[in-house]
């Protein structure tokens, strides 16, 4: 049987059988964490397609919000895009949760949410435990796990495939890598002594990863239906 095959059997089983069980009025979160370039929006999409998950990517909000022409907070946003540091979670937490209520608004069973690329150190988690602790349901952290090197020539070649991003270069990657082992580890290891994280080796192709996903995600899930 071919991959897609698998694939497609997996994700309507799971749309109709897995998710269900899981629903509640609060939305359900997955936090998505690895280094940059580990493949984090690539496999949150292939998810969206295939399982109906929403997914927001907390990098993507904030390039959003950067470009709007009166954004009161679009030079901070971008020096710390530049720099490879991490945004206030005032304003980050601020973005994601009006995506949440702006999608729910809409139709309210759009409540499983892939968050990509948060929290992303103590000043994220501490933020959103305090704004969103009690209004939403972490299920659980997934981790890419991919090798230093592998990621930065992936965001390089991405850069010179016309990403257009402003930290797709040497300078800026390798201090976002840095910030990625001083801020966003600490909070992996956070999460992974609660036992909530998947981990997943990311530095496989991309039909591989996928597919260990769609596996660490169907036994998951598959505990809500025993
Ligand atoms: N498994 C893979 N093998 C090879 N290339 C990949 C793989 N996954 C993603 N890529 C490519 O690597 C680049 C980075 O992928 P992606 O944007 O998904 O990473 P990311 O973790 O979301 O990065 P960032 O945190 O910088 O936004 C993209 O050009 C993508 O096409
Ligand atoms: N929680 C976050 C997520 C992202 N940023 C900023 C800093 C990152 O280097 C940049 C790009 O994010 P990516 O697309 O790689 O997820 O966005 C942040 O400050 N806080």
């Amino acid at each position: 049987m071919c991959l897609r095959s698998i694939f497609q059997i997996a994700s309507r089983r799971f749309r109709t059988t897995l998710v269900n069980p899981v629903m509640s009025s609060k939305p359900n979160v997955v936090f998505v964490l690895g280094g940059p370039g580990a493949g984090k929006g690539t496999q949150c999409e292939r998810i969206v397609k295939d399982f109906g998950y929403i997914h927001l990517s907390a990098g993507e909000l904030l390039r959003a919000e950067r470009n709007k022409p009166n954004s009161e907070v679009g030079a901070l946003i971008e020096k710390h895009i530049t720099e490879g540091t991490i945004v206030p979670v005032k304003i980050t937490c601020g973005l994601l949760a009006q995506a949440m209520v702006e999608t729910m608004a809409v139709d309210a069973n759009k409540n499983n949410f892939l968050v990509d690329g948060f929290p992303r150190n103590k000043d994220n988690l501490d933020g959103w435990n305090s704004e969103m602790g009690d209004k939403s349901n972490v299920r659980f952290v997934l981790f890419f796990d991919c090798d230093e090197q592998v990621c930065m020539n992936r965001c390089l070649a991405r850069g010179q495939a016309g990403s257009g991003r402003s930290d797709d270069n040497v300078d800026s990657l390798k201090k976002r890598i840095q910030t990625y082992h001083d801020s966003t580890m600490p909070i992996i290891d956070y999460y992974n002594q609660q036992k909530l994280v998947r981990q997943i080796n990311a530095g496989r192709p991309v039909d591989e990863v996928c597919l260990v996903l769609i596996i660490v995600l169907y036994t998951y899930y598959c505990h809500f239906t025993v």
